[in-house]
C-alpha cells in the first residue's frame, strides 16, 4: 500500500522476477510467489493495486485488504514527503480498522522507496526509523530501481514477522482443549512407565 508512484509495482515486480523494468501500467492484481524459509517452502499472495483518490471506492476496498491481509507493506518515496505523511495515516486506519473488525494483529512493515534518487531526499531515514519506532512497526530503505536482494529482505522480514504474529496469536485451549492436552500427557506418562 502507499500513494501514486512510490514503487507499489517496482517492489512487487522486483521480487517475482528479480527485474526492474521501469514503466509498470495501472493493474489492479493479486500475485504468488513461492520460496524457501528454514527450509520450508512457503507462497506469498502479494495484492499490488494502483492507489486511487476516490474514496467511495478506495473505503471498502480498503477495508477488504485489511481483512484479507496478514501483514502489510506500506511504502513511500524518500523524495515524496506526502507519500511519507500518507504512511503514516495508514498505520492507524489499519490499526482503526483492525479493532473494528475484531481481527488479529499482523505485521506492519514500513518502506522507504527510491534510494538510489538520495539527491532528491525530502526524507530523512531517521524519520523512517523513528517512525517504525514509535508505531510498532520494521523499517527498510530500499531502491526498486538499484537492487534486487534489499527488496527480498523486506518481504522475507515481513514473512518472519508474520509467524511470530501466528505463534504468539494462538487461540487459549478452552475447556475442551485442556481436557485433550491432560490426557496425552496422562496417556505418555502410562506408556513411559511400562
Ligand atoms: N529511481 C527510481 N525510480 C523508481 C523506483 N521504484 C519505482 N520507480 C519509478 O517510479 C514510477 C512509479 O513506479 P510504480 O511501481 O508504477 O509505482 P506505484 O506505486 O505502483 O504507482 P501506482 O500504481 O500509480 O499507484 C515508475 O516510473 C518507476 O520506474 C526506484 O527505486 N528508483
Amino acid at each position: 500500500m502507499g500513494t501514486e508512484s512510490v514503487g507499489k509495482s517496482a517492489l512487487t515486480v522486483r521480487l517475482l522476477t528479480r527485474r526492474f523494468i521501469g514503466e509498470y501500467g495501472d493493474i489492479e492484481s493479486i500475485y504468488s510467489h513461492s520460496f524457501m524459509v528454514d527450509g520450508r517452502e512457503i507462497t506469498l499472495n502479494i495484492w499490488d493495486s494502483p492507489y486511487s483518490e476516490d474514496l467511495s471506492v478506495e473505503t471498502s476496498l480498503f477495508e477488504k485488504k485489511v481483512q484479507w491481509a496478514d501483514g502489510y507493506i506500506l511504502i513511500y518515496s524518500i523524495c515524496d514527503r506526502a507519500s511519507f505523511n500518507s504512511v503514516s495515516r495508514l498505520i492507524q486506519t489499519i490499526k482503526s480498522t483492525k479493532d473494528y473488525l475484531n481481527s488479529d494483529k499482523a505485521p506492519i512493515v514500513i518502506v522507504g522507496n527510491k534510494r538510489d534518487l538520495h539527491h532528491r531526499r525530502t526524507v530523512l531515514s531517521e524519520e523512517g526509523r523513528l517512525l517504525a519506532l514509535n508505531t510498532d512497526c520494521h523499517f527498510y530503505e530500499v531502491s526498486a530501481a538499484e537492487n534486487y536482494h534489499s527488496v527480498l529482505m523486506v518481504f522475507h522480514g515481513l514473512v518472519d514477522r508474520m509467524k511470530d504474529a501466528k505463534l504468539t496469536t494462538k487461540k487459549p485451549l478452552g475447556f475442551k482443549g485442556i481436557v485433550k492436552s491432560m490426557s496425552a500427557v496422562f496417556a505418555r506418562r502410562r506408556t513411559d512407565s511400562f
